[in-house]
């Protein structure tokens, strides 16, 4: 069995999706922004706050190198960033693990993020306009970096369930 990833922008789902598969595959399930704060003993926001995000991506790409290379079976949601830095992007096409990019619209990505924005340092202290604008922009910039996963799915308009199932199609 290879490393389930799952990977795409901020509020695309990746944690909901990942722990749902992880119930219905019994495969555990390992948030790498959690693996992180565990880490650093520290928040994710408090990482970019005290140390930088210089910093912080050096963490994310030492520790998803890890999560790799360990010998347990994993599903492993990265964080929103994580493909675009220290050439993460080529990970994603090992051929000991199956990476999923969850696609997602900027309609959707905004209407998931805006509940709980403040635990994003990237939009914390953004209003709709710009929060619309950011994600637009930055949507682009990294879509170059997600479409290097051997699969995608859009999750637009489904229940978590519906994008639960598309992945397990891809599984099967
Ligand atoms: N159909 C759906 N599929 C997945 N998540 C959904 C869905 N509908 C609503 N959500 C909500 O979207 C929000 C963002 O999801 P989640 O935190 O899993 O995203 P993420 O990709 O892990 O974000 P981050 O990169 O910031 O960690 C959550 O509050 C989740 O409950
Ligand atoms: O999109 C990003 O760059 C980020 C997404 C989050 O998952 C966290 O990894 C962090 O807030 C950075
Ligand atoms: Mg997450």
């Amino acid at each position: 069995m290879k490393k389930i990833v799952l990977l795409g922008y901020m509020g695309c789902g990746k944690s909901t999706i990942a722990q749902n598969l992880s119930k219905i595959t019994n495969i555990p399930f390992l948030d790498l922004d959690i693996c992180i704060e565990k880490r650093a003993n520290l928040s994710i926001k408090e990482i970019f706050e005290k140390h930088g995000e210089i910093y912080f991506r050096k963490l994310e790409h030492e520790m998803f190198l890890e999560l790799l290379q360990s010998s347990e079976n994993y599903i492993i949601g990265l964080g929103g960033g994580t493909p675009c830095y220290a050439n993460n992007h080529l990970l994603l096409q090992r051929d000991d693990i199956i990476s999923v990019y969850l696609k997602a619209s900027i309609e959707t990505l905004y209407n998931r993020l805006v509940h709980n924005k403040s635990k994003r340092p990237l939009i914390a202290d953004m209003n709709e306009e710009e929060m619309k604008e950011f994600i637009a922009k930055h949507l682009f910039d990294r879509s170059f970096y997600y479409n290097h996963a051997q699969h995608k799915v859009s999750v637009d308009h489904k229940t978590v369930e519906d994008t639960v199932n598309d992945i397990l199609a891809i599984l099967a």
